[in-house]
Parts: structure tokens; sequence; C-alpha cells
């Protein structure tokens, strides 16, 4: 079974009116198209990277995954639970390390990850949660309170909040924006090893060394389309160059989507 199936998967934002527009007559129904007929799976198992530039569409396809964001249309799958339809089994189903810094400012670390496992209906869950602060050089903050964190720490506790449900697939949205060497290092042992351990990983990262050193396939996304997807290393090949970069500046400067089915 793949870990994440998505089939013709499209979004539209729809525009939004002033009121003034409104009482002109004048409201826009065209939107803006984020995503355009989509499709490809991730297998079980797999380290996959999903690259783009700023806008792209990257969070908007890991906010359908996380049913967070509705498709305009097609469908999204974990694990073959439907976002939509199986909600829950999908959600439970995936750890999802979100792009933008959210937190709540009245508990410490412990208790945001309590919290999270409150969420998911479990208890009794601290040598676990122990174990990821541990992973996460985090231990000696537990009993800190979250504002008290820099923006990296904070960073690290949105890593364990998405772990502490014990996911079989895990998406990280720009993981290691703004954060330092070490816990990039750490992250990466932490993240390959739960690969190694079975769990599916999704990735999205600018840093395309590091996506190119980690993830056995790759898809780029351009403007709502995918571009190419394939194996890294056949990626390296077809493009005749031995590093990731290169393909992505090429793969940007191109017009129209590659045949990759
Ligand atoms: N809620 C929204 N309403 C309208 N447009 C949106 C909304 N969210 C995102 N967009 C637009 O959809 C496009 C895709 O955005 P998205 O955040 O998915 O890109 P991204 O690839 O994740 O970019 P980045 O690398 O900067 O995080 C952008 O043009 C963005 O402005």
């Amino acid at each position: 079974m793949s870990a994440v199936t998505i089939e013709h998967l499209s979004k539209i934002y729809p525009t939004s009116n002033s009121l003034l527009k409104y009482l002109l007559g004048k409201i826009d129904n065209t939107g803006f198209q984020a995503l355009t007929d989509i499709s490809f799976s991730v297998k079980e198992g797999e380290f996959f990277g999903l690259l783009g530039p700023n806008g792209a569409g990257k969070s908007t396809l890991i906010s359908i995954l996380a049913g967070l964001s509705r498709p305009t249309t097609g469908t999204a799958s974990i694990l073959g639970f439907d976002v939509q339809k199986d909600y829950k089994q999908a959600r439970r189903s995936l750890g999802v390390v979100p792009q933008e810094i959210v937190y709540d400012p009245f508990f410490t670390v412990r208790e945001t990850l309590r919290n999270q496992s409150g969420y998911f209906g479990l208890r009794h869950n601290d040598d676990w949660i122990d174990e990821i602060l541990s992973h996460l050089g985090l231990t000696e903050k537990a009993d800190v309170n979250m504002r008290e964190l820099s923006g990296g720490m904070k960073r690290r506790v949105l890593v364990a909040q998405a772990l502490v449900h014990r996911p079989p697939v895990i998406i990280l949205d720009e993981p290691t924006a703004g954060v330092d060497v070490d816990l990039r290092r750490n992250l990466w042992d932490f993240i390959s090893h739960l690969n190694q351990k079975g769990h599916t990983i999704i990735l999205t990262t600018h840093y395309l060394e590091e996506a190119q050193d980690l993830c056995e396939r790759l898809a780029f996304i351009k403007k709502g389309q995918l571009m190419e997807i394939d194996g890294t290393e056949n990626i390296l090949k077809k493009y005749q160059t031995d590093t990731i970069e290169d393909v992505f500046v090429r793969i940007m400067q191109e017009e129209q989507a590659h045949e990759y089915a």
C-alpha cells in the first residue's frame, strides 16, 4: 500500500472580495489556482522530497494532506484513508511539522507535548515524550515555558509535537529554516533513524543539498504543477549533473512539465 496517494488534485483559493467590490457588483469569482491536476504517490518507508520555489504550492498540498484545506478537485489519502472521508484515521496516521511557528505561550514544553498527546487520546505517554525530547536536545527545556524558548528551540518543539502519536507518515515543511547546524544534524539523524525504523518521511526544504543527501525520490513543483518526479539518482543522470541545485534551476526555467508518468 502507498503511504500517500494523490490523484488529480487541484486547489483554487477563492479571491477575497472587498465590501466595495460587492456593493459595486464587481465580485471576482475566478480565484487563484495554487495546484493544478497533481497526481503521485509515496511508497511506505520512502524518504521523499517535495521541492519548489516560494509560492509553488508545497504548503497547500501539505495542508490538504493534513485535512486543513479542501481540494477543489481530486482526492488524497494517507495509508489508504481518504483525508476527508476518513479524516480521523488519516490524521492519526500523519505527523506534520508546520512551517509556521505556532504555540501556546501558557504551557511548558512538556505540557505542550502532553496536550498534543491528549488530542490523539493518548495518556501516560511520558516515556516516549522523554525519548523525543532527548533526541531533539530538549531534555533541559522540558519544564521551560514555550514563550521563553528561542526560535530554533520552538521549532524543535514543533517537530516533537508532530511525533507524539508515533505517526507512520511524517511530513516536515521546511523544518530546518532558521535552525543552527547542530540541530540540523541532530534532526536529520533522528529523522533518518525514524525512516530506518519504517516511518515514511516527506520533506520540503529550500536546502537542496540536504534534499539530495536524504531523499530517495524527489518531486519538483512549479506554479502548482508537477514538473518532474523520479529517484534522486535517476534525476541526476537525466540532467547529467551531480547537484540537485543545478536540476532545480533548470526545471524552474522550463515552461512545460516533463513526461514523468
Ligand atoms: N489562504 C490562501 N488564500 C489565497 N492564496 C493563497 C492562500 N494560501 C496560499 N496561497 C497562494 O497559493 C500559492 C501557493 O502557496 P504555498 O504556501 O502553498 O506555497 P509554498 O510552495 O509552500 O511556498 P513557500 O516555499 O514560500 O512556503 C501562493 O501563490 C500563495 O500566495
